[in-house]
């Protein structure tokens, strides 16, 4: 299917769709790449591969054959180098396709996770001891599942099975307390681990004012779908991330509306 003639160049609809698609892919890189040292490195292996298309098309063999083997060596370099980015990449093509949260999924495809049931999470003694530890300045770090399992990152600190109450909330997070460090996982209703290490987001546009626990939050949105509260012991603020966004400075209204609208949103 001839779409139109360029010169001596037959342009079929196939190759303007593929065109597109490679635009697109190259564009959606380059976005998640920005600002990195990453960056640099996939605009000298784009060069490099140039060089090698016009090597090709002049018919100098010795210097195509070098540059092939280059990029096929760098291929390999590349995936090593990005792998940050790339698992960026595939979790959010993971979460935008959000089939984790799709009840069809979860009942016959994940069927570990289907003995789940849907209990909800009392929100209001995490918004009062949210309240208490910002009003006293004793950090804090909560964990509220939502769909994905969080075993791995609950084994990393102490297993605890409690029901959630803002008394056993704020005795974790007392600084007498040898669990106040790290973060508290809640899901199903109940306290399940305190004490545990998040993975920390490498995201470079986070203000420096930022330290480890509010990193440790946006890293944690980024890996799972769960929805995390920093509460800052320099000032005594309130945060919350969600898929990957941290959202700063919250009154505990809006931390409240959002946590009800992110946690209680329906699975499809
Ligand atoms: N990867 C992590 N996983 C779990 N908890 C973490 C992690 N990194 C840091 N924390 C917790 O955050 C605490 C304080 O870290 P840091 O002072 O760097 O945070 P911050 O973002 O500056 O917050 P604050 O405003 O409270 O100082 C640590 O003592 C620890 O309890």
């Amino acid at each position: 299917m001839l779409a139109f003639r360029l010169g001596f160049l037959d342009i079929s609809w196939l190759d303007l769709l593929d065109i597109g698609l490679v635009a697109l892919l190259i564009y959606q890189i380059y976005n998640l790449v920005r600002g990195s040292v990453a960056s640099r490195v996939f605009v000298g292996y784009l060069l490099v591969y140039l060089a090698y298309l016009l090597v090709k098309a002049l018919g100098l063999n010795l210097m195509t054959t070098i540059l092939e083997y280059f990029i096929s060596v760098g291929a390999l370099a590349l995936i090593i180098i990005f792998q940050h980015e790339i698992r960026r990449f595939l979790l959010l093509i993971g979460k935008s396709t959000n089939l984790t949260n799709s009840r069809f999924f979860r009942r016959w495809l994940l069927r570990n996770n289907t003995e789940r049931t849907e209990t909800h999470t009392p929100l209001k003694p995490i918004l009062d001891t949210c309240k208490a530890l910002g009003a006293e300045f004793s950090g804090g770090l909560l964990v509220l599942q939502k769909n994905d399992g969080l075993e791995k990152f609950a084994q990393s600190g102490e297993l605890i099975d409690a029901d959630v109450t803002k008394s056993l909330l704020l005795a974790i997070f007392s600084q007498y307390s040898p669990l106040h460090d790290g973060a508290v996982i809640i899901g199903d209703g109940r306290i399940r681990a305190a004490r545990c290490i998040l993975p920390v987001s490498e995201d470079d546009e986070l203000p420096p004012s930022l330290g480890f626990r509010h990193r440790a939050a946006l890293g944690m949105s980024e890996a799972t779908d769960a929805a995390v509260i920093a509460i800052s012991e320099e000032s005594g603020r309130l945060a919350l991330a969600i898929n990957g966004e941290l959202f700063t400075n919250l009154s505990l209204p809006d931390l409240e509306s959002r946590l009800e609208r992110y946690l209680r949103e329906p699975g499809r």
